[in-house]
């Protein structure tokens, strides 16, 4: 099992969901980045000269595996379930685990199953259908060494996919000299 799947995804999964507003990230420098609308791996792309997604594991998970509050967001269906790694020049910085609806691989949206090791973010964010709601923050860490994470629902096309980022260690988000951009 990868060091990622064996660390990440249990953290990920104990994330205890809060509204941004219920949290102390209003303000922050790294609430800039939790807080993103648009898309994470274009500003992680100012902040590294390579960019790259490593992509962990691409399965089909039944609707019976979902959460009660993931099936309430993206409907009790199945799914492809994407983990990928996000890398600045070759150093983890996200851990993301996608939720995509079998019902939002159709049509123009068919190729999200296809997407390799190319940013969700750069074909979801190119389209001007594209938004993001539902927006919930979590520290998976400690009040002294907090580990950020987030679960945000994409629209594409009026279909949603639900996505959960867990910002590790390394990340540019706990930079203090960084100012967001
Ligand atoms: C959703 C975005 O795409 C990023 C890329 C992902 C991927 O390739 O699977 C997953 C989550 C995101 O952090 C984004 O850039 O905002």
């Amino acid at each position: 099992m990868s060091k990622f799947k064996q660390l990440y995804k249990p953290l990920l999964d104990s994330a205890q969901w809060l509204a941004p507003e219920e949290t102390v990230i209003e303000g922050t420098e790294f609430g800039h980045w939790l807080l993103e609308l648009d898309s994470l791996s274009r500003r992680f792309e100012r902040h590294c000269q390579a960019f790259t997604v490593s992509l962990e594991e691409q399965t089909q998970l039944s609707r019976e595996c979902l959460t009660g509050d993931e099936r309430a967001l993206i409907g009790d269906v199945d799914c492809l379930l994407r983990k990928v790694v996000l890398k600045g020049d070759g150093v983890p910085w996200v851990y993301a685990r996608t939720l995509i609806p079998l019902t939002t691989l159709t049509g123009q949206e068919q190729d999200l199953a296809q997407l390799g090791e190319m940013p969700l973010g750069f074909r979801v964010f190119t389209d001007r259908s594209a938004r993001r709601d539902a927006l919930v923050v979590a520290n998976v860490g400690s009040e002294d060494r907090p580990v950020w994470a987030r679960r945000s629902r994409l629209w594409l096309n009026d279909k949603p996919l639900l996505v959960a980022e867990l910002f590790l260690q390394e990340a540019p988000i706990y930079k203090e000299s960084l100012s967001w951009k």
